[in-house]
């Protein structure tokens, strides 16, 4: 099986380029055509979505896994027409070209396409509202799929975090070795997902081929605080030596950490359809998070 995996040099991607290796032929894309970890591949700008039609029928892939995505949750409110274009526009590209060819297509989204008002894990079947920019496009990115009349699975993840790129943990144990107090929110709850997580369940769906068309939830199992998820990683980031000393943390309220882009209140995702449809065991976030860091 031949895969060609946009935004190659992201979080998700890089472990991606690991998990589908065994599967078959990798082919990478990146903005510029280099890779984080050396070496050149094919390269696509997509926020000029020109050349994403060509490189598909180019590569003619027996898959196209898009992890690509403008993922500033912040500076997407300045810049709505950016996101919307690597968002929505990108991916409905790549739906047009892979519904021409026959081509399945896999793609991520996010559990901010939800308001963050539910009290109960969010199912596939509940309504979307997003908060902020990003999420809009988002959202406006699994619409175009799902229009495209393509064999498609967006995967809806959340919290993503990893060894390598930019993200809560790694903004965590940065802060945690300059400053002797964090304050962080303990009143928006979801569940924190690594990256080699998303990466292996999509090798593992893949192997068994898409079996339908639609969203589904992917993230790690449980759910915490953002202050929950910031005390495991200070605890194992100390007892794994990474961290000389723990920093002391303060639990506050979203109401004291304001930032540009309102953030869902609580956004836990119910994986339930994912686990049956494809027989996927995920782990609790705590245990994968401990797996990350060893
Ligand atoms: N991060 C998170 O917490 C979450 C992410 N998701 C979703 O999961 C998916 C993967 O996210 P994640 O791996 O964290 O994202 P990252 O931000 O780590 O990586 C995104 C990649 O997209 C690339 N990219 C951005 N703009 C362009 C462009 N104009 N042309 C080409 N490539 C571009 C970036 O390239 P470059 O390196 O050159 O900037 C980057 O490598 C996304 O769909 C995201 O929305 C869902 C929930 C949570
Ligand atoms: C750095 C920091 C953040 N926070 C808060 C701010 C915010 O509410 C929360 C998370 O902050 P971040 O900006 O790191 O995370 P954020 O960019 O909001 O993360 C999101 O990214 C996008 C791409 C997604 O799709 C989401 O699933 C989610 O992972 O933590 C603190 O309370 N204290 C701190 O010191």
């Amino acid at each position: 099986m031949k895969s060609l995996v946009f935004g190659a040099n992201g979080q998700v991607g890089q472990a991606l380029l690991h998990s589908l290796a065994p599967l078959g032929a990798v082919v990478a894309a990146t903005r510029d055509g280099e890779l984080v970890g050396g070496g050149r591949c094919e390269s696509v700008d997509l926020a000029n979505g020109t050349g994403i039609g060509s490189l598909i029928e180019r590569v003619r892939p027996d898959v196209v896994v898009n992890a690509a995505a403008y993922t500033a949750v912040d500076k997407a409110e300045q810049e709505p027409d950016l996101a919307f274009r690597i968002n929505a526009e990108a991916p409905a590209a790549m739906a047009r070209e892979c519904q021409r060819l026959s081509i399945p297509l896999v793609h991520y989204s996010t559990d901010y396409v939800f308001d963050g008002r539910g009290h109960r894990p969010y199912t596939e079947a509940d309504d979307t509202d997003p908060l902020g920019v990003y999420g809009e496009s988002k959202r406006a990115g699994e619409v175009a799929l799902e229009e495209s009349g393509a064999r498609y699975l967006v995967l809806r993840t959340a919290w993503v975090y990893g060894l390598h790129g930019h993200n809560f943990l790694k903004t965590m144990l940065r802060l945690g070795a300059e400053r002797d107090e964090l304050r962080i929110v303990a009143d928006q709850v979801g569940s924190p997902t690594p990256a080699w997580l998303i990466a292996d369940a999509t090798a593992r769906i893949l192997d068994q081929g898409l079996k339908s068309s639609g969203v589904r939830h992917l993230t790690a199992q449980g759910q915490g605080s953002w202050f929950d998820f910031a005390s495991a990683i200070m605890e194992l980031a100390v007892a794994s030596g990474r961290l000389a000393r723990r920093p002391a943390l303060v639990p506050i309220a979203t109401s004291e950490y304001p930032t540009p882009a309102h953030r869902p209140a609580y956004s836990v995702l119910d994986t339930a359809g994912l686990r049956a449809e494809y027989g996927l065991e995920l782990p609790e976030w705590r245990q994968a998070l401990a797996a990350t860091l060893a």
